[in-house]
């Protein structure tokens, strides 16, 4: 699903990112990037989705080469993922149908299809009560939750999380990973950054923790390894 061979990144402004990665993450799998603030988990991430390029190595995503890749090839990769960021970025001025469904009207889905797999994916994270609400009547939790059902309307085979339940209370926090660990065993693989130890120490998945742009650990079931 995600190669990366000796990856590295250097910002404009000489920060090192990541230096040196190689990794290999596979379908099915539902991993943990930990690490210090600053580590370079979300530069991990946004190259995965090629917000930003490498410096140096090799990087496949989805059997993609997203370095050689063209401009107009940039779409396809990104449908293959899904991504579900800390602040939600749901669209204020639509509804909760409608922030769902603008990604399948992106592909140009037929409308019948689309109706029953945006009311699909909200039954999955339990709110369909909710089509036709805005994001500022939900709770962080809900809106988080329709950010999910949004990132898997095209049946994505990799989600990607940065600091899903950053914002959340640790009830919620929990409500959301219920909605990830579903999608993880329906088969999508899951990677997802996070800070949130009490989640990390009690899921035990794959943990991948990165320090100053270094894989230092890489741990089947394995715990969040920081005092918070
Ligand atoms: N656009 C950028 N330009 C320059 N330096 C950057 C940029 N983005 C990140 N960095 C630097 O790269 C390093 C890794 O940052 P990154 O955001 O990947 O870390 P992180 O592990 O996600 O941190 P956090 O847990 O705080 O979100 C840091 O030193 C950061 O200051």
């Amino acid at each position: 699903m995600i190669t990366m061979s000796e990856v590295s990144k250097v910002y404009g402004n000489g920060s090192v990112a990541l230096a040196d990665v190689s990794i290999e993450i596979h379908k099915g799998e539902f991993v943990f990037l930990v690490g210090p603030s600053g580590a370079g988990k979300s530069t991990f991430i946004k190259l995965v989705f090629r917000e930003e390029l490498p410096t140096s190595g090799k990087l496949f995503v989805n059997g993609r080469n997203v370095i050689d890749m063209k401009p107009n090839e940039v779409p396809y990769l990104r449908r293959g993922l899904g991504m579900v960021f800390q602040d939600y970025r749901l669209l204020p001025n639509k509804t909760v149908y409608d922030n769902v469904a603008f990604a399948m009207q992106v592909i140009e889905a037929p409308r019948r299809e689309m109706q029953k797999r945006v009311h699909n994916v909200l039954d999955l994270v339990g709110l369909r009560h909710k089509v036709r609400t805005y994001p500022s009547e939900l709770s962080g939790g809900e809106q988080q939750r329709v950010a999910i059902a949004r990132a898997i309307v095209n049946n994505p085979a990799v989600v990607i999380a940065d600091e899903p339940t950053g914002n959340l209370d640790p009830d919620t926090s929990w409500e959301i990973m219920k909605a990830f660990d579903t999608i993880n065993k329906a088969g999508t693989t899951i990677v997802m950054a996070t800070h949130d130890k009490t989640i990390v120490d009690a899921m035990r998945k794959r943990v991948i923790a990165v320090e100053k742009g270094y894989i230092v650990r890489d741990q089947e079931r394995g715990v969040y390894g920081y005092e918070d």
